[in-house]
């Protein structure tokens, strides 16, 4: 994985050597956490899904497990910070398995409160039994300049000035992608709440839990532990522990869902239709399937939470937009993703759901038929940074364009796919506007068959959404992902 100064070999402490197999050693965190962080740079690994395997193969449980995920995590959020300091601090370019190293024990020493001595040490190790005495001579020389000085300390010798390059600066304080800072700045209007947000990037999110109304209920998943949540009325938050154990999530019945993901479908059924008929619904890109088996639930039982009355008050519907409403069941989920295997996960979490495999550019719908259509479009990811640590620097901005392409025409599929009155949902889960606002908006203005609603109307659990008429929630305002929301209304023909 390349972030910067990515040249080739050196840094092996003089000298060629043969490669050693990795050798047991008893600190299987550091060992464990170095495996991931040199599959991600090696081979493209994902580490949400190498880790857990790696853990439990290993048997490697409680504190252990706990200090391998904050060690291999942590070390791929900051790779760009840690890259700069160890620049600063090498006389030559590492190679790259003593250079993950030199990340894994930068990361102990700049983030983690781990003593100086033991950063240093373990990692010094853990380069002599996995590659060689020579690198762990250079490694131990590097470790020792970086833990010289804290990071406060760093940040301003190796970073742009911000009075020149603010965005270069947090670039590098806060272990973003250039590009992703920028993006995020537009996205926000201003630079003023980047360091937060970007500092929310950098936190592991809670676990949430979504109680699929009419199978499972919240007080269900507090008896087992999980906390209230701040927003939605399904939701909750796990604090420990694998919610795969937990009885209604093993069967279904809850899942693991952000609350701004449950937010979003919630707000697609509360918009009151015009005409008649609410029975068909469709969730044209659902794989693998957290909004469809939340819309799948609301549509068979109804959203049996509804709004309290104060929420209904703090409601601001505009005259243009009715009330937000709570659906008392009896539609019918159609659910499609284009590749099967998505599809497949889909039919697993759905209970009552037709689901098909359809490309949604392509559908094998007829016009028309279906009264509400969430389109949770592919996209970026740049909102939900936080729960994948290398996402950010897989990511690349020249996939965009070709990307808004395939959003603008999955969102005038879908508003083919909806009746005269019926409603659109548009969802990202990505900030940027190129994304988002443009899409949305050169959409609109190339029909003359769509109004946009104030989607913040039918959120009104929610405050901070922006300036409208889309919801755009943050992980540093709402503690969920950066999740964009548009809510279309198909003109009644006339
Ligand atoms: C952002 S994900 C959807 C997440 C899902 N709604 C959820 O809440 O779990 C986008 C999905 O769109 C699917 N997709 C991409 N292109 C598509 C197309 N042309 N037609 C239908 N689905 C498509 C992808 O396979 C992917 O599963």
């Amino acid at each position: 994985m390349r972030t910067r100064g990515d040249q080739g070999a050196g840094g092996r402490g003089g000298g060629s050597r043969t490669r050693r197999p990795p050798r047991p050693t008893r600190d299987h965190a550091r060992n464990a956490a170095y495996d991931v962080v040199r599959a991600v740079d090696e081979r493209d690994a994902y580490a949400n899904l190498l880790l857990p395997r790696l853990l439990r193969e290993r048997g490697i449980r409680g504190r252990d497990a706990a200090l391998a995920t904050e060690l291999a995590y942590g070390t791929l959020r900051g790779l760009g910070t840690y890259d700069a300091v160890i620049e600063m601090c090498s006389d030559r370019v590492p190679d790259p398995d003593v250079r993950d190293a030199l990340r894994l024990g930068a990361h102990q020493l700049l983030r983690m409160r781990v003593p100086p001595h033991a950063a240093v040490g373990t990692t010094v190790d853990l380069v002599r039994l996995r590659i060689g005495a020579g690198a762990a001579k250079f490694v131990n020389a590097v470790l020792r300049k970086i833990g010289s000085r804290t990071l406060e300390e760093w940040v301003p010798i190796v970073a742009p000035d911000p009075a020149d390059d603010p965005v270069g600066h947090l670039a590098i304080a806060y272990g973003h992608p250039r590009w992703i800072v920028s993006a995020f700045r537009d996205a926000l209007g201003g630079p003023d709440e980047l360091p937060d947000l970007l500092d929310a990037d950098n936190a592991r999110p809670l676990v949430t839990l979504v109680a699929r109304p009419g199978r499972s209920s919240v007080e269900e998943l507090e008896a087992v532990g999980a906390l209230t949540a701040r927003y939605s009325p399904y939701a909750a938050y796990l604090r420990e522990g694998d919610p795969g154990q937990i009885e209604a999530v093993a069967e279904t019945r809850a899942a693991v869902q952000d609350e701004a993901s449950q937010l979003v479908a919630l707000a697609l059924t509360r918009v009151p239709l015009e005409g008649d008929g609410d029975e068909l619904w469709l969730d044209m890109c659902a794989g693998p399937g957290g909004k469809a088996g939340l819309l799948d639930a609301i549509a068979t039982h109804g959203d049996l939470a509804g709004l309290s009355k104060e929420a209904r008050e703090r409601a601001h519907a505009p005259a243009a937009d009715a009330a937000p409403a709570a659906f008392p069941g009896g539609a019918r989920l159609v659910a499609a993703d284009v590749q099967q295997h998505r599809a497949r996960l889909v039919w697993q979490t759905t209970r009552d759901a037709a689901v098909l495999t359809v490309d949604g550019i392509e559908p094998a719908w007829r016009p028309g038929v279906f009264d509400r259509v969430m389109l949770d479009a592919p996209c970026t990811g740049l909102g939900a940074l936080r729960r994948r640590p290398e996402a950010r620097w897989r990511r690349d901005p020249h996939g965009i364009a070709e990307l808004g392409k395939l959003q603008r025409r999955l969102l005038g599929t879908a508003l083919d796919a909806v009746r005269p009155g019926g409603v659109v949902a548009y969802v990202t889960c990505s900030p940027h506007l190129a994304e988002t606002r443009v899409v949305v908006g050169d959409v609109v203005a190339r029909r003359g068959d769509v109004e946009q609603l104030d989607a913040r109307a039918y959120l009104p659990e929610a405050g901070d959404l922006g300036d409208g008429p889309h919801a755009q929630f943050w992980p540093h305002r709402h503690g969920t992902d950066a999740m964009f929301l548009a809510l279309l209304r198909k003109r009644p023909q006339a």
